[in-house]
Parts: structure tokens; C-alpha cells; sequence
């Protein structure tokens, strides 16, 4: 039984509903970690209630929310560092309680803030961690190191030698990414990765990230307090409350455009309206009118265009930018091929995002 509730999920066990048959939910994608009913609770107190959750292979799925509403716990299910007091965690298609647990976290890359990097060892020494207790050898280890560091930004000649105490913070978490993925591990759990970074070199790590998930195609499950480092990054964020009840499970946009209840439309609240133009994008709707010839901004036109599907934030710069042009309230929009379509103007964004938060509307 899933309970309908705006902007949810079917790979949740939505606030009012019981618990969901996810893998039954979640059918039209491969599923890489599934959490059946699940349950932790440490001497009476219940620090995860009830949890059903499918994690989709080669996602970046986002779990946010409050200090102590279970976040940390449930990541510590998935590799056993906690074990659950009842339910099942399924990865792949085995039961995690029935793999050993060392082995099991040689599978399952695991990132920290701070890192934990071994200080007596190299940042090389690091990297190979896992690749030495496999018994690889040291031509391959040597190797991956090599480009793994490359991979992450470090250039093996001037890092691989070096102690992690001669490293920047967000040096640091780079190698801790490097040696979680030394083995290339089909799932990664990354527990406020950034969080020990300032927050300059914290937003270029999170965007290189992405695009690093993004090529390698690694399922990541990530845990972060901070929503707006859940919107950028997350291909789908879940919004837990205390004993990680799931509040919602739904794209980024559909989170800060639509939040299903009380406690996430809190989390979003304060700078909506700024998410809003990151995420959403100008749509055909949004225009002013229909095309009208080369009077008009866009080419042959006086004054800035932009993109049909552009940033929402980047319609409002070109307009800050029109306003001193003549005619200057609005902006030409070109569609792919560069032929104008319309124009857009400020009434254009306010319709986009009545668009993106009136129920049902917009992309999810
Ligand atoms: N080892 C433990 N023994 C007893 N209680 C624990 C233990 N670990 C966590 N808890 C409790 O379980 C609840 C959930 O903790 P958890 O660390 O999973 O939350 P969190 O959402 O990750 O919090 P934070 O964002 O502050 O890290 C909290 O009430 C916490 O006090």
C-alpha cells in the first residue's frame, strides 16, 4: 500500500503509509542497495524507526535532515558497521547480514569527514589500502594509485610521496575519496564528506564529485545536514525526520519546488526562492510571446538573449543586464538551433516558478 502524497516516491514508504514492498516499487530500475523494514534501536531508544528505501544503481542519492534523526546510522547499516535490530539490507542481490563484514567493506567504499587517512603512511600508501590487502601486486597497485590521484586532482608526482599532515583539508578528503574508490566499488557511502572543508574549496569538491560519480557510474549513497549541498549534488534527495522516517524521496527540484510536508518545506524554507532559479529552467510557457520578427531583442535585435531550458537564475542576470538597453525589460530567448523564439522578462521567471511549485506541475 503506498499512500499518494505530492512530490513522493515510490522507492519510499511514503510518511502515512506503512511499510512498501520497494523492490516491487522500484521496477523500472536495477537496484543496488535496498533497505527492507529496517530497524536499529540502541538500549530502548530507536534511532531508525521503520526505513524502506531502494537505492538506484548509479545514483547519487542524498540523505538529509536533522542532527540525530538517523542519517549516520542508517549509511552504518549498508557496510555493518551498525548492525540493524530487525529488517534487511540487500545489496546487489545478497542479504549484507550474510556477507562477512570485512569483506563487505572492501565492496563498499567508505568516505568520512576528515577522512581517517593513516598518518604514518604516504598518501600513495593510503590510496592502496585496500589494493595491498587484496594482494595485488605492486606494479598494479602502483599503478591504480597513479590514476586514482589523477583522478581526483592530485598530481602523483607531487602528492604521492607526501604525509597527510603536508596536505590541505580538502587535499586530504581527496586522497580519502581516492582510496574509497582504490578497488573501484560498485557502491560508495560518503558521511559528511566535505564537511571538515571551507566552504570556496567545499563547492569545487562537490562539483568535481559529481562529475566523478558521474563518469565512474558508481552508486553513492551520501549523507550531509546541509540541504543546499543535497540539492547540487543529489540525483535524488531523502529527507529524513527523527528515526529516519522518510519526509519525502524525490529529484532536488521537486524537493525545493513541491516539498511533501511540514518538516521539508522547513528544511527548504529559508532561500526557496534562490534554489528555485539554481534548479529550475525557462520553459516555452514561461515566454512573453510568440516569435515577431527582428524588432525585437534576440538577434538583429538590440539587447541579451538566452537559451530556451536556460538556468532560471541566468534568465534573471541577462535581464539585470537589459535593464539598461533600450526596450530593456525584456530578454530574446533562441532556441537550439539560435532562432528566437519569443522573449522572456521578469513575468516570465515569476510564471516559471509558479509553474515548478503549483502541485503536479513541472519536472520532477
Ligand atoms: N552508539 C550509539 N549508542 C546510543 N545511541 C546512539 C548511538 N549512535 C547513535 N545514537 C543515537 O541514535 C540517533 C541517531 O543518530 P545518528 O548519528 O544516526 O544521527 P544523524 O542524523 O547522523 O545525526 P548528525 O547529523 O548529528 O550526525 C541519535 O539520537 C543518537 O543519539
Amino acid at each position: 500500500m503506498t499512500t499518494s502524497v505530492p512530490g513522493a516516491d515510490p522507492t519510499a514508504s511514503a510518511p502515512t503509509s506503512g511499510p512498501t514492498s520497494v523492490a516491487a516499487a522500484d521496477e523500472a530500475h536495477a537496484v543496488a542497495i535496498r533497505f527492507d523494514s529496517v530497524r536499529k534501536e540502541y538500549a530502548g531508544s530507536v534511532a531508525v524507526d521503520d526505513l524502506s528505501l531502494a537505492v538506484r544503481e548509479g545514483e547519487l542519492l542524498v540523505l538529509v535532515g536533522a542532527s540525530g534523526c538517523g542519517k549516520s546510522t542508517t549509511l552504518r547499516m549498508a557496510n555493518r558497521l551498525v548492525e540493524p535490530t530487525a529488517g534487511r539490507i540487500v545489496l546487489g542481490d545478497e542479504d549484507v547480514t550474510d556477507v562477512d563484514p570485512v569483506a563487505l567493506r572492501r565492496r563498499i567504499g567508505y568516505v568520512i569527514q576528515n577522512v581517517g587517512l593513516f598518518p604514518h603512511r604516504t598518501v600513495a600508501q593510503n590510496v592502496a589500502t585496500v589494493p595491498s590487502l587484496l594482494g595485488w601486486d605492486r606494479r598494479r597497485t602502483r599503478d591504480r594509485v597513479a590514476e586514482l590521484l589523477t583522478l581526483v586532482g592530485l598530481e602523483p608526482a607531487r602528492y604521492a610521496r607526501r604525509w597527510p599532515h603536508e596536505l590541505s583539508g580538502g587535499e586530504r578528503q581527496r586522497v580519502g575519496v581516492a582510496r574509497a574508490l582504490a578497488t573501484d566499488p560498485p557502491v560508495l557511502l560518503m558521511d559528511e564528506p566535505f564537511g571538515a572543508v571551507d566552504p570556496v574549496g567545499r563547492a569545487r569538491l562537490q562539483q568535481e564529485f559529481s562529475r566523478l560519480q558521474r563518469d565512474l557510474g558508481t552508486t553513492v549513497m551520501m549523507v550531509t545536514h546541509d540541504i543546499d549541498e543535497a540539492v547540487r549534488m543529489a540525483d535524488r534527495v531523502v529527507v529524513l525526520s527523527r528515526g529516519a522516517r522518510v519526509e519525502q524521496l524525490a529529484s532536488p527540484l521537486e524537493v525545493v519546488a513541491r516539498p511533501a510536508t511540514g518538516t521539508v518545506a522547513d528544511l527548504v524554507g529559508r532561500g526557496r526562492t534562490a534554489r528555485l532559479l539554481a534548479l529550475g529552467r525557462l520553459e516555452p510557457t514561461d515566454l512573453d510571446d510568440a516569435p515577431r520578427g527582428d524588432d525585437g531583442p534576440g538577434p538583429g535585435g538590440a539587447g541579451p538573449t538566452v537559451r530556451l531550458g536556460a538556468e532560471l537564475g541566468d534568465v534573471v542576470t541577462a535581464l539585470t543586464a537589459a535593464v539598461d538597453a533600450p526596450g530593456g525589460t525584456s530578454v530574446g530567448v533562441l532556441d537550439e538551433s539560435g532562432r528566437r523564439v519569443g522573449t522572456a522578462s521578469a513575468a516570465s521567471v515569476v510564471r516559471a516558478l509558479h509553474r515548478l511549485t503549483a502541485a503536479g506541475g513541472g519536472p520532477a
